[in-house]
């Protein structure tokens, strides 16, 4: 758990985090995300001390991390930020081996745990293990990166933009990777973007940060459905905000159960925009949606464009 108890935090005259209170539960993927300048990257650096609080209190698990042994603090939180921050003289192998190797473990262990998360992450191009860095794409640079955040199974990871600078496609493959790591670990994530798509894609909850203060804090569709006030409104992209909801709903929940369609099958768990866009492709208005490799229902277009009308 991660909380923040009335955190003020000024650079000189200019107040960069105003007041700000939040708790962050177990297991929760929670993304902020606000414009450039917002205080976003400042609140996640309070919390592995790379910035001290002026007021108020940061605490991890119950515990001030002001009064927590700073290594010792920061091995604990795995950290993976947008420039990446590779060890350029150390193979891939090494970097993401970096906190299992502070922490000791056996060099079976270590080698085991690179392996899985090469594997996890899709690195697993022959020999990518022993290669630096510099041979690598941004991609794979960035792979790296949330690997070694990854490594010793931390219970808390802070990810600060760390797939800006990716290409559309790469940038959707690792946020599927990711969210699965993370339900599958049950890891707590405390993610920043100032990318509204990639916060509702990810975020169990996001928090909309304007100014140095959380303007609204909710679930995806609550921001969506409920905007706290004009300016979450227009964050959320007026308009463009029941695009935003087809990213965030699945076809599961809005399928007609026991109906058939003709056509290639979407699966339960795909994103209505992913339905919709299947349906361009296949030219039809309505689809056969497939759960475990069995027919359930089908997903009609007439339901997507009502739904929220
Ligand atoms: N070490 C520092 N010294 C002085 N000012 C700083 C420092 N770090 C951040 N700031 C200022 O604090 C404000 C908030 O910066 P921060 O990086 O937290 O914003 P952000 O929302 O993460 O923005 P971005 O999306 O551009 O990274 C900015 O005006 C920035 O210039």
């Amino acid at each position: 758990m991660i909380e923040f108890d009335h955190v003020h935090k000024r650079f000189g005259e200019h107040v960069v985090i105003d007041d700000l209170s939040l708790r962050i539960e177990d297991g929760e993927f929670f993304v902020l995300v606000g414009p450039s300048g917002s205080g976003k990257s400042t609140l996640l650096r309070t919390v592995n001390r790379l910035v001290h609080v002026d007021a108020g209190c940061v605490r991890v698990d119950g515990e001030d991390v002001a009064m927590r042994d700073v290594e010792a603090l920061r091995r604990g939180i795995g950290y993976a930020i947008q420039s990446v921050g590779l060890f350029p003289h150390r193979t891939v192998a090494e970097n993401i081996a970096t906190v299992p190797r502070l922490l000791r473990w056996s060099e079976a262990d270590i080698r085991a745990r690179v392996d899985e998360l090469i594997e996890l992450l899709r690195l697993d191009e022959p020999g990518m293990a022993g290669r630096y860095p510099h041979t690598l794409s941004g991609g794979q640079q960035q792979r790296v990166g949330v690997a070694r955040a990854l490594a010793a199974r931390p219970r808390i990871v802070l990810m600060d933009e760390p797939f800006g600078a990716l290409d559309p496609l790469t940038r959707e493959s690792l946020q599927g990777s990711l969210k699965a790591i993370q339900r599958d670990m049950g890891t707590t994530i405390l993610f920043v973007t100032h990318d509204m798509d990639e916060a509702f894609g990810l975020g169990d909850r996001v928090g909309l940060m304007l100014d140095g203060g959380l303007v609204q804090v909710g679930k995806p569709l609550e921001l969506i459905h409920n905007p706290a006030d004009e300016r979450v409104r227009e964050f959320v992209g007026g308009t463009r905000a029941r695009l935003r909801e087809l990213a965030v709903r699945t076809v599961g929940e809005n399928m007609r159960r026991g109906e058939s369609a003709e056509g290639e099958p979407v699966e339960a768990s795909a994103t209505l925009q992913e339905a919709l866009g299947a349906m361009l492709a296949q030219g039809r208005d309505r689809l056969p949606v497939r759960e475990h490799g069995v027919a359930v229902g089908a997903i009609v277009l007439i339901d997507l464009v009502a739904r929220g009308a």
